[in-house]
């Protein structure tokens, strides 16, 4: 569960301070999906990088499973931070290591003991059916590949929240549905909460069950992905829905393929 209430983030800018997230309020309930959309700029990355506080808030309060984290000291929010994964556009998994070294790494940097190590890492493998590829290096695997260890890698630390920025933008639209296959499992089976940010709406609806729309660092329309018609409210929220590139008139696809 994730509560975000009055959390706003500033970052130095040429022209003066630039309100990158902006009194912005989000509740997740635990076991749930929560999109995030916006255009570029609009303060996405920066939101979810306030979950675990890899950005401080300048104010506003952050609670995880009920835990208010801007109060905690660094020694505090660093343990507390190996039980919220992380994934990101590019994998972000160390080339000089295998696909096993990764996680046996982020494991030894969380603490855990060399004996319970071995067997969190053949669990985190097995739940992304990656199992024969522990002993490859990042180089020799494919993008969702890498995408699948760095799941794996985050789940090693028995998560009860992952935070996936971008995760699908730097892979085919085949793969994305691979990678989205495994964290819709990650969430259904070990019921861990997700928030999940991208640009393509394909991808947040395919999953989550709330999407929040951002604009200029605020959230300004949330949308239910409960089967119901979606009724957009705001321009920006049209517009993402609705994400066919027109450069000239309509063609139907018999008409592509006849010409
Ligand atoms: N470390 C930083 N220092 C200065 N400005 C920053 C920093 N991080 C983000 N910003 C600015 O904050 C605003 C929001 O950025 P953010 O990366 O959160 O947007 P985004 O919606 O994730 O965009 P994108 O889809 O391009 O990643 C942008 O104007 C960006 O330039």
């Amino acid at each position: 569960m994730i509560t975000l209430r009055g959390v706003t983030k500033r970052f130095p800018g040429p022209d003066g301070p630039l309100t990158a997230v902006d009194d912005v309020d989000l509740h997740v309930p635990r076991g749930s999906v929560q999109g995030i959309i916006g255009f570029s700029g609009a303060g996405k990355s920066t939101l979810v990088r306030l979950i675990n506080l890899l950005e401080r808030p300048d104010s506003g309060s952050v609670l995880v499973d009920g835990e208010e984290l801007t109060i905690l000291d660094e020694e505090a929010l660093r343990r507390r931070r190996t039980k919220i994964g992380m994934i990101f556009q590019h994998f972000n998994l160390l080339a000089n290591l295998t696909a096993a070294q990764n996680i046996e790494l982020a494991l030894r940097i969380a603490g855990v003991g060399k004996a319970a190590r071995a067997a969190r890492v053949a669990e985190a493998f097995a739940v992304v059916d990656l199992s024969d590829k522990a002993d490859a290096y990042p180089a020799k695997l494919s993008g969702g590949q890498q995408q699948r260890v760095a799941i794996a890698r985050a789940l090693a630390n028995e998560p009860s929240v992952l935070l996936c920025d971008e995760p699908t933008s730097a892979v085919d639209p085949r793969t994305t549905i691979t990678v989205l296959r495994y964290l819709q499992e990650v969430n259904e089976r070990l019921g861990i909460t997700i928030v999940l940010v991208t640009h393509e709406m394909n991808v947040v609806r395919a999953i989550a069950d709330d999407v929040a729309v951002m604009e200029g660092g605020k959230v300004v329309e949330h949308l239910r992905l409960d089967g119901s018609p979606l009724r957009p409210q705001t321009e920006i929220a049209r517009f993402l829905l609705d994400d066919r590139i027109r450069l000239r008139p309509e063609r139907s696809l018999e008409d592509s393929n006849a010409g």
